[in-house]
């Protein structure tokens, strides 16, 4: 079946605070979402790959992709222009896509670049199976939810709880009927716009290596975890 990524990469990266834009910064020497847009072409060699950046961070990328010339030879993508939102910037992705039937789009935050290739194929296997795939890992952590009325923390049972990754991977037709819904301010992820279609949405293991560069000392560990890879 036809296989498409999008890679968002729309946000202003306020959490990470740094000059250039994180997905910009470099790793291993590389731009962060030159790893990213790998890991997809080494799961699948004919995978379509589209990258959603802010319009006016064309022309960064462009002149990163010439200091890098490895970008466009081994991952050749299409360029889309981000919205205000996640949700607007994966919308944006989606309706990139032309065809409307039997194809399958992951969606991915373009700051994971340490998505492991096992993880691609297995949720699109998975998706191509049972319709969709969104990884998650089990929580390490205990975990504890305020409640406003009595003031405190209490403790939720880690066992019920999944902390939610990307890629998260729809049937085409699906994705572009969800992006058709107003935006809702719990639309956190893709999956959230198309659970609320009444689809059942299908978690699969994601990895813990495969976290989300969103505030500075994730640099470090995403340096730590690639150095000898
Ligand atoms: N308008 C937006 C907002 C976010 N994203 C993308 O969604 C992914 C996950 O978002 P997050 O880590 O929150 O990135 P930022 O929004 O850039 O960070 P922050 O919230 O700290 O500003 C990132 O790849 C980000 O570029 C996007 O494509 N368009
Ligand atoms: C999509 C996501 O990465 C799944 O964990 C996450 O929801 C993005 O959230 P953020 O608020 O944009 O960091």
């Amino acid at each position: 079946m036809k296989k498409y990524a999008i890679i968002v990469a729309g946000g202003t990266g306020q959490r990470m605070k740094s000059a250039v834009p994180k997905q910009f910064l470099l790793l291993q020497g590389k731009p962060i979402l030159y790893h990213t847009l790998l890991q997809f072409k080494k799961a699948f060699a004919d995978i379509e790959l589209i990258l959603v950046l802010p319009q006016d961070q064309f022309p960064t990328w462009h002149l990163l992709c010439q200091e890098h010339p490895e970008i466009l030879q081994q991952c050749p993508h299409q360029l889309v222009k981000g919205g205000n939102t996640r949700f607007h910037s994966s919308q944006q992705g989606v309706q990139a896509i032309l065809i409307n039937h039997h194809a399958l789009v992951a969606i991915h935050d373009g700051v994971r670049p340490l998505v492991s290739v096992t993880c691609i194929q297995q949720a699109f296997q998975h998706a191509q199976k049972h319709g969709n795939a969104v990884l998650a890992v089990s929580s390490k952590d205990s975990i504890r939810q305020w409640d406003p009325n009595e003031n405190i923390y209490f403790p939720l049972d880690r066992t019920q709880i999944k902390l939610i990754q990307t890629p998260q991977i729809f049937e085409v037709s699906l994705l572009k009927k969800a992006f058709q819904q107003e935006y809702q301010d719990f639309f956190t992820d893709d999956a959230s716009v198309v659970e609320l279609l009444g689809t059942e949405i299908q978690l699969v293991e994601g990895n813990y290596s495969n976290i989300k560069i969103t505030t500075p000392e994730d640099m470090l560990i995403a340096e730590a975890l690639t150095q000898n890879a």
